[in-house]
């Protein structure tokens, strides 16, 4: 399990939105990416997940180019980057059971899961509602549910931070530490303090 950027950079036309980046990561844990607004953490994770084409040097996950569509690599990486689709007209429990489901868990199991998703999110009192009954603190914690409920070995996230108070932040760092326990590199585009001390590792970039 490795990401692996080499030289990497990426441009529209005349505009920089990443320069040059070299990182590796081979080992689990939770690796903080910081910089300043701009800096290229957003562009950067979108490569990682196979949406953004790089303009120069190298992106590689367990040696394969990302591409979003591979099956292989879908299985492999789970990432938060912007808003994951949600139903408008199923609760927060069948939607997270769904996501289950369709990664191949039994009705019976996928509900449970479901369950115990929103318990380590502290949202187990909301499961028979509906997304925009929610709170946008609620809706991020229902995003990072929805986002963690299928298999990965690999996690991005873009300021899973966002709308979280400092109690969740602290429930999010622990979902995040145990996921690491379990084998996952987890990389992270944060500007809060709590999360880079709470993190193994840093990556930053410096501004374009
Ligand atoms: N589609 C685009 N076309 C041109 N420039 C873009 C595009 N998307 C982003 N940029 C620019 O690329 C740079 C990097 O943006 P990016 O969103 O990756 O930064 P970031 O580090 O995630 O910032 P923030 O901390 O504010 O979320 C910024 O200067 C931004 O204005």
């Amino acid at each position: 399990m490795s990401l692996h950027c080499q030289d990497l950079t990426v441009t529209i036309g005349e505009t920089t939105l990443l320069t040059e980046t070299s990182f590796e990561v081979t080992d689990p844990g939770i690796i903080a990416l910081t910089g300043a607004n701009g800096a290229g953490k957003t562009t950067l994770l979108k490569t990682l997940a196979g949406r953004q084409l790089p303009s120069g040097g190298e992106v590689l996950i367990n040696d394969r180019t990302p591409y979003e569509f591979d099956p292989t690599f879908r299985a492999e990486v789970a990432s938060l980057i912007d808003t994951p689709p949600m139903a408008r007209d199923m609760t927060l429990l069948e939607q997270l059971a769904l996501v289950r489901a369709s990664w191949g868990q039994s009705p019976q199991a996928s509900f449970q899961s479901a369950e115990q998703t929103l318990q380590r999110l502290t949202i187990r009192g909301l499961a028979e509602r509906f997304p925009y009954e929610l709170s946008a603190g609620q809706l991020q914690l229902f995003a990072i549910g929805l986002t963690i409920s299928r298999p990965y070995r690999i996690l991005l996230l873009d300021e899973p931070e966002r709308h979280l108070d400092t109690e969740r932040v602290q429930t999010l760092l622990q979902i995040l530490r145990a996921e690491a326990q379990a084998g996952s590199i987890i990389l992270t585009a944060t500007h809060r303090q709590e999360i880079v001390e709470g993190a193994g590792d840093q990556i930053h970039l410096s501004a374009a």
